[in-house]
């Protein structure tokens, strides 16, 4: 598995927020996770990332134990991250954001390069040297995800990405998130649209407080809606 989480807890203060919470994601398969707001989702992502200490439990990443590794140390063994809000640097250049992290992957992959990144979104190569607080919340985006994908990851972790942008962009994001697909980069992808996210996951997780309630094939998940509307309250 290239990301396991076993029986993971994590708490804010008092508040207890992953319950006991496992799953993995095999290399490769682009994987979704759907729960209502609140649910935790963004918690698991940040506990995985080691940007909030797991309280209980254990993340794996490749077979090896990473619980309470730093981030950047877990970050290198092949993982981009998109947060929830982008993370663009607003006083960097479009050119500044994305080669700053710009590396080969664990085993040596080089595929997305600066090119391959300005041919899959034109817009930016049109504004290399605009500022990130200049670009528009759909060009910040695809700034994100450009930049995560130059660290050559083995997987992609999208949190929100077409989360309050127009519909032709909200397109062009679904587009290249198929893209990312296509290439064998492994994904995991949250998003308040669970039917596009079934559309383009191979497996899906369904997240009620702080536990995974749901999980099975999207194709299957998508095909009894009913089951999964009673878990998503929709
Ligand atoms: N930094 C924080 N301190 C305290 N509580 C927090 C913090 N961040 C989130 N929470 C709480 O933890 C719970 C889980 O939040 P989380 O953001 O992980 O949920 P989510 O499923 O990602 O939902 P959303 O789609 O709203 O982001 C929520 O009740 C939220 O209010």
């Amino acid at each position: 598995m290239l990301i396991e989480a076993r029986a993971l807890h994590a708490h804010y203060g008092q508040s207890h927020i992953l319950q006991g919470l496992s799953l993995s994601i095999a290399r490769g398969a682009a994987v979704g996770l759907l729960g209502r707001n609140g649910m935790g989702k963004t918690t698991l992502i940040r506990t995985l990332l080691g940007l909030v200490r797991a309280s209980g439990g254990s993340v794996l990443v490749d077979g090896r134990d990473m619980t309470g590794a730093r981030t950047e140390q877990i970050v290198r063994l092949g993982i981009g991250y998109v947060p929830e809000g982008r993370g663009v640097f607003p006083n960097l250049s479009v050119r500044e954001n994305l080669v700053m992290g710009a590396r080969p992957g664990v085993r040596g992959q080089n595929d997305w390069t600066f090119e391959r990144v300005l041919a899959t979104f034109p817009r930016l190569a049109e504004r290399l040297s605009h500022l990130g607080s200049q670009l528009s919340g759909g060009e910040q985006q695809m700034l994100a995800i450009g930049r995560a994908l130059m660290t050559n990851p083995d997987l992609v972790i999208l949190d929100e990405a077409t989360e309050g942008l127009a519909p032709q962009i909200v397109a062009e994001i679904w587009r290249t998130i198929a893209e990312i697909r296509s290439t064998g980069i492994a994904s995991l992808i949250v998003d308040r649209n669970y039917r596009a996210v079934l559309a383009n996951t191979d497996r899906a997780f369904v997240m009620e407080k702080g536990q995974v309630v749901l999980a099975g094939e999207s194709a299957s998940l998508a095909a009894d809606l009913e089951t999964l509307n009673r878990h998503l309250g929709v």
